[in-house]
């Protein structure tokens, strides 16, 4: 029997079982047991080259967004429009057949955009080419589950359940339990709470499905058996998913309300150019990027080019900030001085842990180097500036 037939049988049996307490060290067996039988569809076959196949783009940019949707709900259409990248549109099903890559520049920083084939029901189980296209939504920063607005909305579910099912978790944070495996000393379980979903022999039972004997497990929220799963698997992704509805056109008013209002959900038409700039900005919020310019000592700050930091990756202190520049600059660094939202005064000295916000100015002051003082001035004369200084001025005017 083949691995998919395995997970067929035993959700079959979970749908046959009824829930209640003397089942349920029963059903959360079943679940470590299809969450094992996942894991090893997941690993390449012998041979190969790898899931990916085929589908590799070189990561560009501040960040990277891929299009997930069934086949003609309008995700080519969408790359064009936002990339200017041609990618082919047509009336018929699968016309995209690999990933296609495009840029967007927006706040001065660029994103990846990947336009995919469309995936159909099964493509966790490898149906088409879902393997590889959830390879790739796998390493994006943020996922845009396009949806055909006139369509079942049923679809949004089955596409969820299929990135589920290859350990893709949109919109979660990973579960608050510690879990470490020991070579000695049995199971050792506590919880910093009343636990309601799971409690020590349920936790057992999964621990000796995946032959583990000896563990310190500690819950520090009230999760449940597939959040357990969840952090004994280990090989989960926790991504960022903004449901898009396209084809709005072709609707009425009362549905484009309703889908509108769902959660973590954006309603638009390319064909109208409907909505197009909010879902840009959507995207936007969504991979926390931060920008922060550089000012040379006695300089205008540099308004083309900012650092382009994450608050979801790589984090956006002054460390990281350092780091982006140069490797070697965090040993010879003194303080920074910043203007912005992050600052209390303007400039503030901040040392190495402070977390910048988007569009701070940064100066950055090096042992033996002194801090400027008619450059502060230099930099609250803007008339000949660019014009972004006064924008910023209007949010944070620059005291004496
Ligand atoms: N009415 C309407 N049709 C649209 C809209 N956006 C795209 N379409 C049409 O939907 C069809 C499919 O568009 P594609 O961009 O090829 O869709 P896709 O998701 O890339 O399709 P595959 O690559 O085959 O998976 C085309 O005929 C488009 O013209 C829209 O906003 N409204
Ligand atoms: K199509
Ligand atoms: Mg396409």
């Amino acid at each position: 029997m083949g691995i998919v037939e395995k997970i067929k049988e035993i959700e079959f049996e979970m749908a046959r079982t009824q829930k209640n307490k003397a089942t349920e060290y029963h059903l959360g067996q079943l679940k470590a047991k299809i969450a094992k039988l996942r894991t090893q569809l997941l690993e390449p076959p012998k041979g190969s080259a790898g899931a990916g196949d085929g589908f590799e783009v070189t990561k560009f940019g501040h960040g990277r967004v891929a299009l997930i949707g069934f086949p003609s709900v309008g995700k080519s259409t969408l790359l064009t429009l936002l990339t200017g990248t041609q990618s082919e549109a047509a009336a018929y099903e699968f016309t995209t057949l690999t990933c296609i890559p495009g840029i967007i520049n927006y706040n001065d920083a660029k994103i990846q955009l990947l336009d995919l084939p469309g995936i159909i029901e099964g493509a966790s189980e490898g149906k088409g080419r879902g393997r590889q296209v959830i390879a790739v939504a796998k390493s994006s920063d943020l996922v845009l589950m396009v949806l055909d607005a006139s369509k079942s909305e049923g679809h949004r579910q089955i596409l969820t359940g299929e990135l589920e099912a290859v350990g893709l978790r949109l919109n979660k944070r990973p579960p608050q339990i510690y879990f470490k495996r020991k070579k000695t000393g049995g199971i050792s379980f506590n919880s910093t709470m009343q636990l309601t979903h799971v409690d020590e022999k349920l936790c057992y039972q999964i621990l000796h499905e995946y032959k583990i004997h000896n563990a310190e497990v500690l819950f520090r929220e009230d999760a449940t058996v597939d959040d357990l799963i969840d952090v004994i698997e280990g090989n989960r992704k926790y991504i960022k998913c903004v449901y898009v509805y396209n084809k709005i056109d072709v609707i009425g008013i009362d549905d484009v309300d309703r889908l509108a209002r769902q959660a973590n959900s954006i309603v638009i038409s390319c064909n109208l150019k409907l909505n197009l700039d909010r879902l840009l900005a959507r995207m936007w919020d969504e991979m926390g990027l931060v920008r922060v310019y550089t000012k040379p000592q006695g300089q205008q700050p540099d308004f083309s080019e900012p650092v382009v930091l994450s608050t979801d990756r790589g984090g956006c202190t002054v460390e990281d900030f350092c780091n982006h520049i140069h490797r070697s600059l965090l040993k010879d660094l003194k303080y920074v001085l910043v203007w912005g939202a992050s600052s209390k005064h303007y400039p503030q000295r901040c040392g190495v842990q402070h977390t910048l916000h988007d569009e701070d100015v940064v100066q950055i002051v090096k042992k033996k180097e002194k801090e400027e003082d008619g450059g502060r001035g230099r930099f609250k004369s803007h008339s000949t500036g660019p014009a972004r200084i006064s924008d910023r001025e209007k949010k944070a005017p620059l005291k004496t």
